[in-house]
């Protein structure tokens, strides 16, 4: 099927089958994961509470003290579907120093800047067995995680899951229960018995894992849809939908993507999909997937932080340069997030 192939799954249809096959066997022979998400902000909670009714132990950590106090004075989160269909959902949480409990697998999700402070302030709860998974956007988690923690032990990937944070312990799941899909790599070697572990975990959870072999091709191609999505929608004021009713927004994301794999192609990336295919995911996604949603980096800009675009449009400038070669599409793009990121102060005067 088109969307299938363009999502990049086809490769691994195989090991797909795999873990749906061993997954009735797993339930039965293997005790729940023991599991700690690294920030409670919207992926945090959206993974953690997925996992966590899947039957996982799963417990939270954030630095972000609103949410924390306001998630432990309710005993959990109130969760919503596309705005709508509010629940609460029991949850426990606490600061990353009253955390002293072994996890075997740590999920990161907090921004890609924060990633070290928060490690930092993670370290004494990550043993030698601890792997430690990250599906954060644009390039750079991995790498700061892996200041920490040995490449064999980390799980990169990307989520095509569209979340947000309406508020401290507040969560709105967008799109349907079982929408979207997540791809998991591991950062050095072969996919082994833990990440298909995950990936059985995640099944259950409906989250649609694919087990991936390339660390650098699955983040990458996930960078460069960002790069168009996330950017636009941001600078634009809009939600995915509304950028892909725009008459020439095909034409834009191929501008975008063609001078991004310009730079990939000359670094060597093995990319999920093709120039056209990724051209036609991003289409697809902000028409039909989530069409409703303001990508994460619109919800940076709106409630006054700094934004993910230097890990985004700004790694592939970085690696343009690297090659000799120009990106003034991604260039631009950079500099104009930054003067918006930088005149929210003249909007508040
Ligand atoms: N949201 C989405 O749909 C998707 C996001 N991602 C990626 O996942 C990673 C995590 O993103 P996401 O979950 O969206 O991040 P959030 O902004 O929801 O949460 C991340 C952290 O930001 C802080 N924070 C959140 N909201 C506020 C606020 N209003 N005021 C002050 N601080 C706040 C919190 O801790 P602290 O202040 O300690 O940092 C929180 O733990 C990113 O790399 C993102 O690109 C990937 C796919 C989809
Ligand atoms: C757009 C989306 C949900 C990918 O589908 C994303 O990655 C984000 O909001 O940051």
């Amino acid at each position: 099927m088109g969307l299938f192939v363009l999502l990049g799954e086809v490769n691994d249809v195989q090991i797909r089958k795999e873990a749906w096959e061993t997954e009735g066997e797993q339930k039965k022979e293997t005790k729940r994961m023991k599991i700690v998400v690294i920030g409670a902000g919207a992926m945090g909670l959206r993974y953690g509470v997925l996992l966590q009714e899947a039957g996982n132990d799963v417990h939270f950590v954030d630095t972000w003290e609103p949410n924390v106090e306001e998630i432990r004075k309710n005993g959990g989160v109130h969760v919503w579907r596309d705005g709508k269909d509010e629940r609460f959902v029991k949850v426990s949480i606490s600061y990353p120093e009253d955390y002293h409990e072994t996890p075997e697998l740590a999920i990161v999700f907090v921004k890609d800047m924060h990633t070290v402070e928060t490690m930092e302030r993670c370290q004494h709860f990550i043993s030698e067995q601890t792997y430690v998974l990250t599906n954060q956007n644009g390039f750079g988690g991995a790498e700061y995680i892996a200041r920490f923690v040995p490449r064999t032990h980390i799980i990169a990937g990307t989520a095509m899951i569209a979340t947000v944070m309406k508020g401290p312990g507040k969560v709105d799941f967008i799109g349907k229960r079982g929408g979207g899909h997540v791809h998991i790599v591991r950062v050095e070697g072969e996919p082994n018995d833990f990440i298909y572990k995950v990936a059985a975990e995640m099944e259950k959870a409906l989250m649609h894992p694919t087990v991936q072999k390339d660390y650098m091709g699955t983040v990458w191609t996930k960078l460069v849809f960002n790069s168009v999505v996330n950017t636009l929608c941001t600078l634009m004021n809009i939600k995915m939908g509304q950028f892909a009713a725009y008459k020439n927004a095909k034409e834009m994301s191929r501008k975008l993507i063609y001078e991004a794999y310009e730079a990939i192609d000359a670094e060597g990336f093995k990319m999920e999909v093709t120039r056209d295919e990724l051209v036609e995911q991003v289409m697809y996604v902000s028409e039909v997937g989530n069409p409703l949603h303001y990508p994460s980096m619109h919800q940076d800009m709106s409630t006054n932080r700094p934004t993910e675009v230097d890990y985004i449009n700004g790694a592939i400038v970085r690696l343009a340069e690297k090659h000799g070669l120009e990106a003034p599409y991604h260039s631009m793009l950079v500099d104009l997030v930054h003067l918006k990121e930088e005149s929210r102060k003249y909007n508040e005067e």
